[in-house]
């Protein structure tokens, strides 16, 4: 996938940089969403990839912005169509990213976030490896894991057994992820995505005219 740049406030202009795409998957409840709402409320060079899917809206959802909700004949038309980057079952209903908004983003030279399963997350792997950093969110304990779900109050009891009875087969995916975390607390949690996400933005591959500065350095020697 190509990629835009945009310049780095620790870079000087001359130095631009690559758009990289952030994964974050979790079981049901771990704190993804949770993690991502503080982050895109911290860093403006970050936009929400916004999925399309054919589950109903949860009570508080926004068309739009949590999902784009739709019928199943859309979805197959949007998969049919190449309008989606990957797409994914997950549990009883289907879920993709829209294609077109990902590369609009990265065209920009900004950072996408991305609340997708480990499904979704090898699509991109092979699509887009250069441009992927994914993160694994892990609960502290099954116990805490099925308290959050039950705390969040918005999946009825069947539904929460549901993904409870499917945790185990999601988190044994962690080894595909370059980074694991444990949210236990959530300003801990934040604070190891930003401090990631500062580390990865800086990477050489990433970093767009360093040969021409430092050669520029090197004739002011
Ligand atoms: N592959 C894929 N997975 C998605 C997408 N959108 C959401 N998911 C995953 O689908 C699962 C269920 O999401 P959701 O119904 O919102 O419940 P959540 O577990 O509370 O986030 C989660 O693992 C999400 O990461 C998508 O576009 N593609
Ligand atoms: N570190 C944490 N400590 C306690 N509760 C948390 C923490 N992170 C998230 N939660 C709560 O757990 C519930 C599930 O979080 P959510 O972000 O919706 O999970 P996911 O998107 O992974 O399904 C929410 O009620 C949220 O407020």
């Amino acid at each position: 996938m190509t990629s835009g740049s945009s310049s780095s406030p620790l870079s000087p202009p001359s130095i631009r940089r690559r758009g990289l795409m952030l994964v974050l998957s979790s079981p049901s409840g771990a704190g993804k969403t949770t993690i991502s709402r503080a982050l895109l409320a911290k860093d403006a060079n970050i936009v929400m990839s916004v999925s399309a899917t054919t589950r109903p809206p949860r009570p508080g959802e926004v068309e739009g912005e949590d999902y784009f909700f739709i019928e199943r004949p859309r979805f197959d038309a949007m998969v049919q169509g190449g309008e989606l980057l990957e797409h994914a079952r997950v549990f009883d209903n289907h879920y993709g990213t829209p294609r077109a908004p990902v590369e609009r983003a990265l065209a920009d030279g900004r950072d996408i976030l991305f609340d997708i399963d480990w499904q979704g997350t090898q699509q991109l792997r092979q699509n887009a490896r250069a441009d992927l950093v994914s993160i694994f969110v892990l609960p502290p304990s099954v116990g805490e894991l099925e308290r959050r779900l039950r705390s969040r109050g918005q999946d009825s009891v069947e539904v929460v057994q549901k993904r409870m009875a499917k945790a185990g087969d999601e988190m044994s995916h962690w080894p595909e992820y370059d980074y694991i975390i444990v949210n236990v607390d959530l300003a801990g949690s934040v604070a190891a995505v930003e401090a990631i996400l500062a580390a990865e933005r800086l990477k050489r591959e990433r970093q767009v005219g360093l040969a021409d500065f430092v050669n520029g350095l090197r004739g002011q020697g």
